[in-house]
C-alpha cells in the first residue's frame, strides 16, 4: 500500500494482508502489549494497515494519547462488524455511532442518568443493599467450607448489575435467577469474543454471512445477542403497560418511552425508536457488568498478593468509619483506600485501548498525518504503564498516588482509566461509586488470603473486547 504523506511511521507487511499476521510476533497474547512494544521502536504515533486499505494508528505515549482524545476530528468510532451485531445490524446504541446521532443519545442518556442516580448519594441505599446481600452470601460461603475458601469467580457481578438495573428498569435480578445467570454468561462470552484489534479486519459481508471461523475470528457472536434483546424487549412492554407517560417517570425506561412518545407526534424522522432503546440498554448493561466487577476483582486480587497493603487500608477504615461501613461520605478522609483503587485500576486497565476511535476527517496526531476513516487506538494500558511518568510502572505501589505523609491524594493528569474528551466513558460516575463502596467494605469486612499451597491469583487478565480477571479463590474470613 501506498502511505499518504506525512504518515506515522509503522511496519510495513505484506501486500494485501497488511501487518495483521505479525502483530502477535510482538506479544502472542495481548495486542495492547503488542502495539506497546511495535510504539518502543517507531515512536509514540505508528502507522500501519491492516489489509489493502485500512490504516490503523497505534497511539501510546501520554502526550499523543492526551491529543489525541482531546480531537474532536477523531471522535469517531470505525466500523466494527461485531459491534453492528448487537444492534440489529445498524448504527444504533451508543458506544458505536457518531455524528449527530451519537450526540443527540448521548447527552439525552447522560442527563437523564444523572438525574436517576448515576454519580448520587441518592442511589447509595440500593448500593448498600446490593452489598449486603453479596456480604451474606460470600459469609454463607466461607463458613460452609472448613477451611473458609470461597470461589470469587464472577461473584461480583449480579450486584454491580442490579445498581445499574434498578436506574434502568426500576427492578432487581435474584442472584440464583437461572435466566438472569444465563443473560450474565452470554455477556461475559460477547466480551470474551470480541477484539478491539482484529475486530477492525475489513471482511467482507459475504465471506461474513457464510464461514462461521471467519466470524468469530473477528468476535462476532450475535447469536448470544438475541435471548438478551427479547429480555429487554419484554421489560419495555412491561413498562409500556403500565402507562409510562402519565405521572412520574421512575426509571430509565419509563423517561425514552416519554420521550419516544412526544417525538412521535413532533418528529417524523425521530431517533427516538424502540430499536434505539434496546440497543442502549444493552449496551449499558454489557459496559455495565463487565468492567465494574473486573474492576473489583482486580482491585482483591492485588490486595490479596499485597497483604501489607490490606492491612494499611483496613487499619484506615476502621479508624474513619468504626464499626460503620464506609459510605461515599467518608471517601474523602480515606486517602490510602482511594490510593489502593487507583492503582489497583493502574495496574490492571480494564479498557486497554479504551473504545477504537476513528478519523472523521484528516487530521493531525502530534504532527503525523491521519488520514479521514483510520482507525484510532488509543493505548490507555500504555499511558497508565507509561515509564516517563510512573517509577516501576509494574510494580503495585498504592503510596505513588499519595503526598509525603499520605494525607492526600495527588490527582495526576496521565491518570485517566476512563478516557478523556468527549467520548469519555458515560458511566464513570457510577461506576467509581460502585468501585469505592463494595471494594472497601468488602476489605473491611474479610481479610483475604491466598489458598495455602496453591500459586496466588493471576495478574494476567482475560482477553477480549475489555480485559477481565481469571477466576480464583481466597481463604475469606470475616474481621471481627
Ligand atoms: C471501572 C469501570 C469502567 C471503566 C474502566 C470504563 C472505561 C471506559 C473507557 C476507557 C471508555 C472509552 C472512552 C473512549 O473511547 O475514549 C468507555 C466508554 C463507555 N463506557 Fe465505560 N467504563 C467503566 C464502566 C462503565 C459503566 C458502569 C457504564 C454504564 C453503565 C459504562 C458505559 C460506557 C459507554 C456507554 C461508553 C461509550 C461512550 C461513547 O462512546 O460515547 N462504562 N468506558
Amino acid at each position: 500500500t501506498k502511505r499518504p504523506h506525512n504518515f506515522p511511521p509503522g511496519p510495513r507487511g505484506l501486500p494485501l494482508l497488511g501487518y495483521l499476521p505479525f502483530l502477535s510476533s510482538w506479544d502472542p497474547q495481548y495486542p495492547h502489549k503488542a502495539m506497546k512494544k511495535i510504539s518502543e521502536v517507531y515512536g509514540p504515533v505508528v502507522g500501519m494497515y491492516f489489509g489493502p486499505s485500512k490504516p490503523i494508528i497505534s497511539v501510546c505515549g501520554h502526550e499523543a494519547v492526551k491529543e489525541a482524545l482531546h480531537n474532536e476530528d477523531l471522535d469517531g468510532r470505525p466500523y466494527i462488524p461485531a459491534a453492528l451485531g448487537r444492534t440489529f445490524g445498524e448504527h444504533l446504541g451508543l458506544m458505536f455511532v457518531m455524528g449527530q446521532f451519537w450526540q443527540e443519545q448521548r447527552r439525552f442518556a447522560m442527563r437523564h442518568l444523572r438525574d436517576l442516580g448515576f454519580g448520587k448519594t441518592s442511589i447509595e441505599d440500593q448500593m448498600t443493599d446490593e452489598l449486603g446481600d453479596l456480604i451474606k452470601d460470600i459469609e454463607n460461603e466461607s463458613e460452609l467450607d472448613p477451611e473458609r475458601i470461597v470461589d470469587l469467580k464472577g461473584i461480583f457481578q449480579v450486584s454491580v448489575i442490579n445498581i445499574l438495573w434498578a436506574i434502568i428498569a426500576g427492578e432487581r435480578f435474584q442472584r440464583n435467577d437461572p435466566k438472569f445467570q444465563e443473560l450474565l454468561r452470554a455477556n461475559e462470552m460477547m466480551f470474551r469474543a470480541g477484539n478491539p484489534v482484529r475486530g477492525n479486519i475489513p471482511i467482507p459481508a459475504f465471506v461474513l454471512k457464510h464461514f462461521r471461523f471467519a466470524r468469530e475470528f473477528i468476535g462476532i457472536k450475535s447469536e448470544l445477542i438475541k435471548p438478551f434483546q427479547k429480555f429487554v424487549q419484554v421489560t419495555i412492554d412491561d413498562h409500556q403497560q403500565q402507562n409510562p407517560c402519565e405521572g412520574e417517570a421512575r426509571d430509565f425506561i419509563d423517561v425514552y418511552l416519554k420521550e419516544m412518545n412526544k417525538q412521535k407526534d413532533e418528529n417524523p424522522s425521530t431517533n427516538f425508536t424502540n430499536k434505539q432503546l434496546i440497543s442502549m440498554i444493552t449496551e449499558l448493561f454489557g459496559a455495565g457488568a463487565e468492567s465494574t466487577s473486573s474492576s473489583i476483582g482486580f482491585a482483591i486480587i492485588h490486595l490479596i498478593r499485597d497483604q501489607q497493603a490490606q492491612q494499611k487500608m483496613q487499619i484506615e477504615l476502621d479508624q474513619v468509619c468504626g464499626q460503620f461501613f464506609p459510605t461515599l461520605n467518608h471517601r474523602s478522609s480515606l486517602p490510602y483506600t482511594e490510593a489502593v483503587l487507583m492503582e489497583a485500576q493502574r495496574c490492571s486497565t480494564i479498557a486497554p485501548f479504551a473504545v477504537p476511535h476513528s478519523a472523521v476527517k484528516d487530521t493531525h496526531i502530534q504532527g503525523y498525518t491521519i488520514p479521514k476513516g483510520s482507525v484510532v487506538l488509543l493505548n490507555l494500558d500504555a499511558v497508565l504503564q507509561d515509564s516517563k511518568y510512573w517509577k516501576d510502572p509494574e510494580v503495585f505501589r498504592p503510596e505513588r498516588h499519595l503526598n509525603e505523609d499520605g494525607t492526600k491524594v495527588i490527582k495526576s493528569d496521565h491518570f485517566y482509566p476512563f478516557g478523556l474528551g468527549r467520548r469519555m466513558c458515560l458511566g464513570d460516575s457510577l461506576a467509581k461509586n460502585t468501585y469505592f463502596l463494595f471494594t472497601a467494605a468488602l476489605i473491611k469486612k474479610f481479610r483475604f488470603e491466598p489458598v495455602e499451597n496453591e500459586p496466588l491469583p493471576s495478574l494476567n487478565p482475560k482477553i477480549g473486547f475489555t480485559l477481565g480477571y481469571q477466576g480464583f479463590k481466597a481463604v475469606v474470613t470475616p474481621r471481627s
